[in-house]
């Protein structure tokens, strides 16, 4: 048994931030060029100031990540499998050269560290910035306080609790039942503790599954034993799932403190469960186990793991006994269920996480939606949106509102025209608004001409983001709605008294693909509507 926590790659553990020195940093800066980072760089420097990438203290210079690429090395010859680096596109690093000092903050301008310069070059667009840092403090994370902890924080609650033998889970991905059971195993056959350790870095306006992933770790937690497991959060940026990104994995695991490291294990997109073999032996180009003992991490592959029905226990495939029933789900299988409200059996996940899940991400009945009627002067967009949202209302239960064209631009858009910019402004603030009252789990329903298949295709990716999207081409013909002219303006515009008009003297882009389209000629707003809530019931949106 070893008698102490395996110390830090490269020996001593890195720590950036000297408080002493914080406030000398911060006026200095007032005087220093600044860079903003966006959330992904946040995190680097964020992993480089705690030392989670120890014996790391800085970005790497050109020189440096040549070596990296090429030999796998760092200055001394330390293994280092990936460039860490810091690429610009702001007009403050274009001028930087090597011994100048730049102030690095976070999108609010608060200030987090001083590089010095001792490399700058230009790659792909970007300015990249090599050179060594000047911690200030950490990234601020308002969120789950209690579940953060540096290299330094978690080596010291280990050593408290007597630890010595740590294996880690770094997971992006909810742990179900297999995992569980694994991580459990591991502990008991390499009598190790055991580190929950999901990886959160992202940006969490952008993400809002991440507290879903938080919470279904919190959920799970309990079903451990406390006294032998750890969860904390590791606030590292996602990257690709290849071989020289699990040996990053395996270096910062050492520096948390663990010397064992399971590898796999995750729920990938295309639906099947990766496994630690694939990683550490069919799919790699690198001798990834021989590499990870020269980090000093032993990596624990994760393998098919299955659920034998006749012992009521998971089994890594190989240990399954001749002929025994085995239950399996597969990744879409879950997600279909998940997406649809039903039920995922208990043998598969903890009722307590998917409870978690189900809370972050709800089936569609109960996410929010945006419909967006788009069409001509006329067309029948807000006769049509009014009459839906009464129907909509009329069902209950749902918080419905209503961006009709007037309102908007009495309430948002009083000061914009009808010029290409300011449409597009005007339909992005609506677009705004909608994602985050579909965010929110409303229901919103717009209704302006939004001539732009650009600007229409920029609101569609806000709120699908957040929740549904459901395009309706009003595409009643002009004809049509010049006949109707309710308001006068087709004769007006015709007139040439009112420029710029949509479908007389400026365009409107067809839509491609809306996912309805509804010519509005001779057919009754009844009809109409029916039409609508017929689509919307299929898509999931409305029991
Ligand atoms: N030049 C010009 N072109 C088009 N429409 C004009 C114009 N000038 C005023 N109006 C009136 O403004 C309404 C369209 O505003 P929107 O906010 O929906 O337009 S846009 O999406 O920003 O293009 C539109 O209302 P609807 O008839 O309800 O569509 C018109 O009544
Ligand atoms: N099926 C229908 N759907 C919507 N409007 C219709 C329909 N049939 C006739 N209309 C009439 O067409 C006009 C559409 O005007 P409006 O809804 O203000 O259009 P828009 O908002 O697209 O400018 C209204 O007078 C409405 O009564």
């Amino acid at each position: 048994m070893v008698d102490k926590l395996i110390a830090p790659y490269g020996g001593t553990l890195v720590n950036l931030i000297d408080p002493a020195k914080a406030a000398a940093l911060r006026q200095e800066a007032l005087s220093l060029p600044s860079l903003d980072l966006d959330w992904r760089q946040q995190c680097e420097l964020e992993m480089l100031m705690t030392g989670a990438y120890s014996p790391l203290a800085g970005f790497m210079t050109r020189a440096q990540c040549e070596r990296v690429e090429t030999a796998r090395q760092l200055d001394d010859g330390t293994f280092w499998p990936v460039p860490i680096t810091l690429g610009s596109r702001q007009q403050a690093a274009a001028g930087l050269k090597p011994g100048d000092r730049v102030a690095l903050r976070d999108g609010e301008g608060f200030m987090l560290a001083v590089l010095t310069v001792s490399d700058a070059w230009e790659a792909h667009d970007e300015w990249h910035l090599g050179g060594a840092i000047d911690g200030v403090a950490l990234p601020p994370h308002p969120d789950f306080v209690s579940l953060r902890a540096t290299p330094a924080e978690l080596r010291t609650l280990f050593a408290r609790r007597g630890w010595r033998r740590v294996v880690a889970w770094q997971a992006r991905q909810p742990m179900h039942r297999a995992q569980f059971e694994f991580c459990l195993k591991c502990g008991i056959e390499n009598e190790a503790n055991l580190l929950l350790h999901p990886q959160v870095g992202g940006d969490i306006t952008e993400a809002p599954a991440y507290f879903g992933l938080v919470r279904s770790f919190l959920a799970i937690r309990e079903r451990f034993p406390a006294a032998t497991t750890q969860l904390s959060l590791l606030p590292a940026a996602p990257r690709e799932g290849s071989a020289r990104a699990l040996l990053l994995r395996a270096i910062v695991a050492r520096n948390y403190g663990c010397s064992l490291l399971i590898a796999g294990g995750e729920h990938q997109i295309d639906g099947d469960c990766r496994r630690g073999e694939d990683l550490t032996r069919t799919h790699s180009d690198l001798p990834v186990a021989e590499l990870a003992e020269r980090v000093g991490v032993r990596l624990i592959a994760y393998p098919r793991m299955v659920y034998v029905e006749d012992r009521a226990e998971y089994l890594p495939e190989s240990e399954v006994p001749c002929g025994a029933r085995l239950l399996t789900l597969s990744g879409d299988e879950f997600r279909r269920r998940m997406r649809a409200g039903l039920k995922i059996p208990d043998w598969y996940s903890f009722p307590e996480v998917i409870a978690e899940l189900h809370r972050q991400s709800p089936p569609r009945e109960r996410q929010g939606f945006t419909v967006f009627f788009t069409g001509l002067s006329g067309a029948g967009k807000s006769t049509l949106a009014r009459a839906l949202a009464a129907r909509l209302m009329e069902m209950g239960g749902r918080c419905v509102t209503l961006l009709d064209g007037d309102i908007v631009r009495r309430h948002l858009s009083s000061e914009l025209g009808f010029s290409r910019a300011h449409r597009d402004i005007n339909v992005r603030r609506i677009g705004f608004v909608a994602s985050e009252i579909t965010k929110n789990r409303g229901i919103a329903i717009c209704a302006p001409i939004a001539p732009y298949r650009q600007t229409r295709r920029d609101v569609r990716h806000m709120i699908e983001a957040v929740g549904g999207f459901v395009e309706i081409h009003v595409s009643t013909p002009i004809e049509t709605c010049e006949t109707r002219d309710r308001k006068g303006l087709y004769a007006k515009a015709r007139a040439g008294l009112i420029p710029e008009f949509t479908g007389v003297s400026d365009p409107y882009e067809v839509p491609e693909q809306p996912e309805l389209a509804i010519d509005t000629t001779g057919l009754g707003i009844d009809e109409a509507v029916q039409q609508i809530l017929l689509k919307l019931e299929h898509e999931g949106y409305l029991r």
